[in-house]
């Protein structure tokens, strides 16, 4: 048998998914290198403390706290420490010194991905990121690859793993955010700073990467409107799920032509609520699913683990072996194409639905009025329900109605919304959450 070149690899970082990378690439170094042609050996892993506990039992020799020397001595370099320094220069680094990279690191890839992707042509290397977005999903394969005889005209997905698994434990078992919170901590999804995760941060910057592999433009985070969970309640919640809706926070990315006839991307994250029989709806705990709609190919649906160090490894490995056999075949390949020059949209010309809680005086005519507010704005109500309570004490009536309305303009639905909160008879609007599929 011929034997086989030898690849180095640099490991940076052994943090959640850093540790479970290098327990893979040395337990299973023979298959591995039977399925690329090449062996790859782990030279050494770059962590801050020489000491520090870790999940997985490694070769203590393996460890150094010089990272710089150690990517420009590899073939390969797989960045999985996160943050933007100094993992964006290592990552430069090991590029102008020929090595290929791997990350997870979606919040470099957002603020600072057109830089890496340059630098990657001009070196002629391969930058991978398929555990960037929706974990062990593979998603950014199937849109660069298998999709790019294609055209993609809508993304729409629950790509955090930390807000599904807060919202699915709010809704099934009643828990508080905190717990919910701390639990997801505690079972690796969160990210360090677990802001960006509850804030949308984490899955604006992965619905950034989504819309520009998929529409072939690139696509910032500020291009990104963001919304998080911390303002849904467990009122918000209960609400929902009595009228028969879930709520997810989830990340569109869609081909839209606005009033003025300009067409575009919209790229968005924000709590939707999606009826209880909707595919995505079933998405529960930490999992992660992705619909992706094509011209060609019509729906799709790409569902799996989006968190945790093990399945995160999975894609990491995936990405290394592929961008192994390029290098034993000889040739970077072709990692992104931006030939498309779509605008981002603002999110006043995205087309949803709006769902609205409104606590209201239990007054003749209040309904009728509310409706006349709705027709000037030329938004259609799809459902209305109202609900009366009486005050024990005051003997006072009050109502709260729920309103669904049919899908319209963004810009349309936010100013009815002001409007209706000018009216005298409202006491207070108690929720306004988007609605998707309906
Ligand atoms: N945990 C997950 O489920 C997923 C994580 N990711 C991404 O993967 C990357 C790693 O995530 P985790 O493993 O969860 O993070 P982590 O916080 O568990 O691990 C990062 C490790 O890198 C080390 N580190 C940080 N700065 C360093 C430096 N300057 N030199 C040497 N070591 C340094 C830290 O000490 C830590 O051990 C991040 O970019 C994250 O966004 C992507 C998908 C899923
Ligand atoms: N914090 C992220 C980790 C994966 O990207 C999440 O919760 O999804
Ligand atoms: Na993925």
């Amino acid at each position: 048998m011929t034997e086989l070149r030898t690849l180095k690899v640099a490991l940076l970082g052994c943090g959640n998914v850093g540790a479970q990378v290098a327990r893979i690439l040395i337990d299973d170094a023979d298959a591995l290198a039977a399925r690329t042609g090449a062996r790859l050996e782990l030279g050494g892993i770059a962590v801050r403390n020489l000491d520090a506990e870790r999940d997985v039992d490694l070769p203590q020799e393996l460890f150094t706290t010089d990272a710089e020397t150690l990517v420009k001595d590899a073939d390969l370099v797989i960045e999985l420490m996160g943050g933007i320094e100094p993992a964006r220069t290592l990552i430069l680094t090991a590029m102008r010194h020929g090595a290929c990279v791997v990350t997870g690191n979606k919040a470099l890839l957002a603020q600072d991905g057109p830089t890496l992707y340059e630098e990657a042509d001009k070196a002629g290397v391969q930058l991978s990121y398929e555990a960037a977005v929706a974990g062990a999903i593979p998603i950014l394969r199937p849109i660069r690859d298998s999709l790019s005889g294609d055209r993609i005209t809508r993304v729409l997905g629950i790509v955090n793993g930390t807000t599904n698994f807060i919202l699915d434990q709010m809704d099934s078992t009643g828990a508080q955010f905190a717990d919910a919170l701390a639990e997801a901590q505690r079972l690796g999804y969160a990210e360090a700073d677990p802001t960006a995760d509850v804030e949308g941060y984490d899955a604006a910057a992965k619905a950034a990467i989504l819309a520009s592999l998929s529409f072939h433009t690139r696509f910032a985070l500020e291009d990104v409107s963001c919304e998080g969970i911390t303002a849904v309640s467990a009122a918000d919640i209960a609400a929902a799920k009595e009228a028969g809706f879930v709520i997810k926070l989830l990340a569109i990315a869609e081909k839209l032509t606005d009033e003025d006839g300009r067409t575009g991307v919209s790229v968005r994250v924000h709590p939707t609520l999606l009826p209880r029989e909707h595919p995505l709806a079933a998405v529960r705990g930490a999992f992660n699913a992705v619909f992706i709609e094509a011209e060609n190919a019509g729906e799709l649906m790409f569902y799996g683990q989006g968190a945790g160090g093990t399945p995160t490894a999975s894609a990491v490995l995936g990405d290394l072996v592929s961008a192994a056999r390029r290098i034993v075949l000889g040739g970077p390949g072709r990692t992104e194409t931006t030939t498309g020059h779509v605008p981002a949209l603002p999110i006043d010309a995205a087309i949803t639905s709006y769902y609205i809680g409104l606590d209201v005086a239990d007054q003749p005519g209040v309904l009728a009025r509310i409706a006349q507010l709705f027709a000037e704005h030329g938004v259609s109500i799809e459902i209305m329900r109202q609900t009366i309570h009486r005050d024990a004490d005051s003997n006072v009536e009050s109502a709260e109605l729920r309103i669904v309305t049919h899908r319209a303009r963004e810009a349309a639905l936010a100013a009815t919304v002001e409007a209706v909160k000018r009216l005298d008879v409202i006491n207070s609007v108690t929720s306004v959450l988007r609605v998707e599929g309906v």
